[in-house]
Formats: structure tokens, C-alpha cells, sequence
């Protein structure tokens, strides 16, 4: 049974606004994400009380609380675990999972991994600034090397992760990088990663203007590239997709890299689930018959 998102009429961006206001520094690219998050909901009209927003720890975690719709502010590093058991209790939920480059590919990392593989039907969206932005600098996996921050003073040692090539190799259906400082171009990436019927991966650039001082929104806007403006780039192609990863410097591909619609999602894939979810209780077992294990159990 294919995910039935569920239809808004008449859904604007004021519906949308959080009971609070964000409380990231004036400048913060997480706000470009939050008002493209809003606007995807918005052009797609998509039922506010259907979507749940999901987040672990950091500045960039704290976006559901900026969003009116269901959502949870969880532990860090396990936003995707608990989106996953969300997912399948009620498929029929968009399920949206926000948060920062350490809550995703650093304590995360191995639920990064395995929520690929599994193809589990969510945009997880991670506002990616290089750095560890709550906890006030410190080197993130995504910090180039060479980078000084408060906990590598003379320099970052360690290699960076490669988040899209490892999207690729773990088996994400959809996977595609954006910039906060091109909204636009966000808004259709955000789109087409809720509309995909599987696990949707969104690497964002969204600097950290008050601790990464070298990956700032001057520095990205002459470099980034869309690959949609490369009519040969065919997003089919996951080899094509894997040598687009692996450039970073003068030019730095954003857009989507990839897209499969040939595996189904995870709870497609499991017959009871995909009969129906699980919260309207198993369909192939009548109300009565499971009423009366309930009571021989009690
Ligand atoms: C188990 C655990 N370890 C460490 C922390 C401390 N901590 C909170 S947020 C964070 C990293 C935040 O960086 P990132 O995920 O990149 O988000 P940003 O703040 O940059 O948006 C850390 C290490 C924690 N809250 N819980
Ligand atoms: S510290 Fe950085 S990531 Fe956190 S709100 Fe400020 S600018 Fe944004």
C-alpha cells in the first residue's frame, strides 16, 4: 500500500509558525531551512496535523519547536530510531527528521546507516555547518582538515565524512544536497524528498556564523553548482552520482545527485504492515479475536 500523504486545503506559512520564535543567532543558516521546510509544506499543501518533525540534539535540533506541526525534540544522535518505530507505527504520517552534522553522522552515525539500507520511507534534512554549534565550536565529522576550533586549537587533524558519498553507498533512494543561502532552490529539494516513497537524505549548507568562521555563505556562493543546470547529469546514474560526490573545492555540487524508485520502502515491504498501520491495530486480526487475547492476557 503506497503512503497516502494527507492534503491540507489552504495551508499558508502563518499556520505553520511555532508557538515560539527561534532562538538561533541573528544570521544562522538554520533559519533559510526552517522557512524552506514551511514553504515545501506549504506548495505541496500537506495536512499540518499529519507531519511529524523529529530532531536529536544541537541548535539545528531544536526546529520543531519552531514548526507548527506533531513533533519530538529526542536524544541526541537518535532522531532517526525513533522516526523509524513512528514510521511504522502509522505510515501514513510524513515524518520529516532534522538536526546537525554531529547529531547525524557522529553519535548517529550507525542509525544514519542502517535507516538507509532499510529504506525507510522520511526526509531526514541535516543542517550541516561543520561544526558543533550548541555546545559552542568544537570539531564536528564535517570539519575540513586543518580547520582551528575551540577543540583543535592548532587544527583539525582527521578527515571529514564524505555525508553524500556515504548516503550513496549505504543504499539511500533519494539523495541530494542544498544551501541555505538559495531558498528557492531548497524549497524543490525539500519537495521532492517528501514526495519520495522511501528514505530521502538532504545534506544542507548552513553556516554557523558565530563559531565557523571559514565555511560562511561568502565562501559557499561562488562555489556552489547546480547540477539540474548540467542537462547531461542523469540522477539515474549512481555511478554518475558517487563522482559528483567527490567534488569539493572550486566547485561544489549541490541538487539531486540520485534517485531510485524501483525498491520499495520499508513498510512496504513487510506484508502485515503494508496491509495497513499498525496503530488501526493488525488487519488480519478481527477486533473480537484481539480483544479476547487482551483480556486472557490481563
Ligand atoms: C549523549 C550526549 N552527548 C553529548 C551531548 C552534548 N551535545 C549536545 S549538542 C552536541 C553537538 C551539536 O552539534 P550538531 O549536531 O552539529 O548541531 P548544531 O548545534 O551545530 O546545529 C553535543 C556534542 C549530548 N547532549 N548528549
Ligand atoms: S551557534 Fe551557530 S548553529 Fe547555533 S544558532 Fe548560532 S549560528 Fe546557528
Amino acid at each position: 500500500m503506497a503512503t497516502g500523504v494527507q492534503r491540507a486545503s489552504q495551508l499558508t506559512v502563518a499556520d505553520l509558525k511555532g508557538r515560539v520564535d527561534p532562538d538561533w543567532c541573528p544570521g544562522c543558516g538554520d533559519f533559510g531551512v526552517l522557512a524552506a521546510i514551511q514553504k515545501a509544506l506549504v506548495e505541496l499543501q500537506i495536512a499540518n496535523h499529519n507531519v511529524v518533525a523529529i530532531s536529536g540534539i544541537g541548535c539545528s535540533s531544536n526546529l520543531p519547536g519552531y514548526i507548527n506541526t506533531y513533533g519530538m525534540h529526542t536524544l541526541h544522535g537518535r532522531a532517526l530510531a525513533v522516526a523509524t518505530g513512528l514510521k511504522l507505527a502509522n505510515h501514513e504520517l510524513t515524518v520529516l527528521v532534522t538536526g546537525g552534522d554531529g547529531d547525524g553522522f557522529g553519535i548517529g552515525g550507525n542509525h544514519f546507516v542502517h535507516t538507509m539500507r532499510r529504506n525507510v520511507d522520511l526526509l531526514y534534512i541535516v543542517m550541516d555547518n561543520q561544526i558543533y554549534g550548541l555546545t559552542t565550536g568544537q570539531t564536528s565529522p564535517t570539519s575540513r582538515v586543518g580547520m582551528k576550533t575551540k577543540s583543535m586549537p592548532f587544527g583539525n587533524i582527521e578527515a571529514p565524512v564524505n555525508p553524500i558519498s556515504l548516503a550513496l553507498a549505504a543504499g539511500a533512494t533519494f539523495v541530494g544536497r542544498g544551501f541555505s543561502g538559495d531558498q528557492k532552490h531548497l524549497t524543490d529539494l525539500i519537495k521532492q524528498g517528501i514526495e519520495h516513497k522511501g528514505f530521502s537524505f538532504l545534506d544542507v549548507f548552513s553556516p554557523c556564523v558565530t563559531y565557523n568562521h571559514d565555511n560562511t555563505y561568502q565562501w559557499y556562493r561562488p562555489r556552489v553548482k547546480k547540477l539540474e543546470d548540467d542537462s547531461a547529469y542523469d540522477a539515474g546514474d549512481w555511478t554518475s552520482a558517487m563522482e559528483k560526490s567527490l567534488l569539493w573545492g572550486e566547485e561544489i555540487p549541490i541538487g539531486k545527485f540520485f534517485e531510485r524508485t524501483d525498491l520499495p520502502a520499508l513498510h512496504a515491504a513487510e506484508p502485515v504492515l503494508n496491509e495497513g498501520p499498525l496503530l488501526y491495530g493488525d488487519p488480519r486480526v478481527p477486533a473480537d479475536v484481539a480483544r479476547g487475547f487482551i483480556e486472557e492476557l490481563m
